[in-house]
């Protein structure tokens, strides 16, 4: 499990008539978590897909490590890529322990029970999501919370170079939330996460990419990205951002009136 490139190279996606993104581009360093923000609709999950192969760009290219990932095997993306996406169909008639082995399958031939390896790796994505007591319970019987920590840990289990997580953080209470966060930077991994929660992005996220309307707004540290004036663009709401005196991250306190006036609304 090492760390990939990834590039997003002027990706343009269409669905008939309506462009959900448009000539973005983006490239996260090996090991890099990358944040991605933008309110309702602006197109993350659209993007996100193009990136784990489910809808192909009309325009442009996504690189892993150099290579277009829409041109190698479907076997060898699942080798790399891992993906926690919040319409997984999740309905498994399957122990929680059984899901997150499905993660190993893109490492085995067909009929390959698990090495003990395998069950080393499938024992420490459990607790990596605090979800070992959970082990023998049938999945479609969990919480909402609970599915997306399993969820999670199968992404783990598959030791991808790149995890790409949409509202990963769905459904969790706060401490798992953080831990689930926390867990991300420490990945030997490249991680692309779409969020809603803008403070717990600015924390945890090496950079953030905002998507309005389908495009990239802004492109950079937190710090630097979360300004009132932005907040006020894309989302139309008044803030106020501090620099936390502990934690040193960018924290956005939002205000109940409306935003000035930006010089294009
Ligand atoms: N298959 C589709 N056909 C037509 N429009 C679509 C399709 N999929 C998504 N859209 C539209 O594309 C836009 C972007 O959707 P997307 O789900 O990518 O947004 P998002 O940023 O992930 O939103 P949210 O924060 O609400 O999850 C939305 O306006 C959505 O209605």
């Amino acid at each position: 499990m090492t760390a990939a490139e990834l590039v997003v190279d002027g990706v343009t996606l269409t669905a008939g008539a309506r462009r959900l993104v448009e000539d973005v581009s983006l490239t996260a360093r090996a090991g890099e978590v990358i944040g991605l923000v933008g309110p309702n609709g602006s197109g993350k999950s659209s993007l996100l897909r193009t990136i784990y192969r489910v809808l192909r760009p009309q325009t442009g290219q996504v690189r892993v490590d150099g290579t277009d990932a829409w041109t190698l095997p479907v076997r060898q993306v699942a080798r790399t890529v891992a993906a926690v996406v919040q319409e997984s169909g999740a309905d498994f008639d399957l122990t929680v322990r059984e899901v997150v082995a499905m993660g190993r399958t893109p490492h085995k031939r067909l009929l390959d029970g698990d090495t003990p390896q395998d069950a080393e790796l499938i024992d420490w994505a459990l607790d990596a999501v605090d979800a070992t007591a959970l082990t023998d319970r049938p999945f479609d019987q969990l919480s909402g919370g609970e599915r997306q920590r399993v969820l999670i840990a199968r992404a783990l289990a598959q030791q991808p170079s790149l995890l790409v997580l949409d509202e990963p953080t769905n459904h969790l209470d706060i401490r798992h939330q953080l831990d689930v966060l926390g867990l991300l930077r420490r990945l030997p991994a490249t991680v692309l996460v779409a969020l809603h929660d803008l403070n717990l992005a600015a924390y945890h996220c090496d950079r953030l990419c905002v998507l309005d309307h389908g495009k990239v707004t802004a492109l950079g540290p937190p710090a630097e990205v979360l300004t009132p004036r932005l907040l006020a663009e894309v989302y139309g709401v008044a803030s106020e951002v501090t620099v936390h005196p502990r934690t040193g991250a960018p924290q956005v306190t939002f205000l109940p009136e409306r935003p000035p006036p930006t010089p294009n609304s």
